[in-house]
């Protein structure tokens, strides 16, 4: 750690240092997608599936779209990792999605959890619960929905720690990404109780990321506000986690994913003019930025 400690506003936070050994685990997880192209599979809305794919290929993955619980399940078998994002359902998803959930814990397969919309509507609402006694290794969402997630699950209430609820916020944050602190932290540590491999992560998105294991807070600054004039923008960005959790545990797919957005949206920013060129960019960006420049980031933590 750096001896530049300062305080945000809200938390005591330092700058790891340009030695730290996460970087290199950082550095690892790039290089191993571009080298190994591992499959990730995802269930994701029909608005930004194309995105999704896209970016998981620009970051050097493999991608699979797959709707059919039977083609689900049998593709997970032989995926690094699957995606599941709840921005579009169908009704008979509720008992399709629980079902996937449980046939992925038994067989110990590693999957992001996406929590698109959460709060919205009682088929969504009982597809989230339902996740709770089948945990994803990964949640990645904006600040609304990890805070809508943790108050469906009730761990604050389990632990005595229960901040405010907000209320339901369609697909765009409400919140700051600060307000979702303590329920990402909540929900990672039961990923870690719960999820199959013993190990858990979760990412906050806004206008700077945070994700976290439970332990350790890990903020990352930078990326740019167009992102919020593109759709699929967090959605890829689950995507791309998925893609890095073929390779490596959760904190460091999170942190990678996170770091990867963050640089190629700032080069995207400087070279387009509007959303349509930043997004056609930010893939160019993915695609273009180096495994160093994603690893010696900025990263604070408290
Ligand atoms: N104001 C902002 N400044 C910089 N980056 C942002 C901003 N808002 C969102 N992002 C980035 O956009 C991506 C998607 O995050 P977000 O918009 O929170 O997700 P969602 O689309 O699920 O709501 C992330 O990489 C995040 O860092
Ligand atoms: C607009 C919209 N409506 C249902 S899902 C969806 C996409 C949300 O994408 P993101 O969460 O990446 O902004
Ligand atoms: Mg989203």
């Amino acid at each position: 750690m750096s001896d530049s400690s300062y305080t945000d506003g809200t938390a005591a936070v330092s700058s790891i240092s340009a030695t730290d050994p996460i970087r290199e685990r950082i550095a690892q997880a790039v290089n191993d997608v571009r080298s190994t192209t591992p499959l990730a599979q995802s269930f994701t809305n029909f608005v930004t599936i194309n995105l999704v794919a896209n970016a998981q290929l620009a970051a050097g993955g493999t991608a699979a779209m797959s709707f059919l619980p039977d083609d689900i399940v049998d593709t997970a078998k032989i995926a690094g990792s699957t995606y599941i994002n709840v921005g579009t359902l169908l009704p008979f998803y509720k008992d399709a999605l629980a079902d996937i959930a449980r046939k992925l814990q038994y067989l110990g397969k590693p999957w992001v959890l996406d929590p698109v919309a959460a709060g919205i509507g009682k088929t969504r609402t009982a597809i989230l619960q339902s996740f709770k006694s089948a945990p994803p290794t990964v949640i990645r969402g904006n600040a609304s929905e990890i805070i809508a997630l943790d108050a469906m699950w009730e761990l604050g209430a389990n632990d005595g720690t229960e901040g405010e609820t907000t209320r339901p916020a369609g697909v765009e944050a409400v919140d700051e990404v600060e307000a979702a602190v303590d329920d990402a932290k909540r929900l990672a540590r039961y990923l870690a109780q719960h999820a199959a491999g013993g190990k858990g992560a979760v990412a906050v998105s806004g206008a700077s990321d945070l994700v976290t294991d439970g332990e350790t807070v890990y903020r990352l600054p930078g990326g740019s506000a167009m992102m919020t004039k593109i759709t699929g923008a967090g959605c890829s960005l689950g995507g791309v986690t998925a893609t890095y959790l073929a390779v490596a545990e959760p904190l460091v797919a999170s942190i990678a994913a996170s770091l990867l957005y963050n640089r190629a949206s700032e080069i995207a920013e400087r070279e387009s003019n509007g959303p349509g060129s930043f997004q056609v960019a930010f893939l160019d960006a993915l695609w273009n930025v180096t495994a160093e420049q994603v690893a010696q980031s900025e990263i604070l933590i408290g």
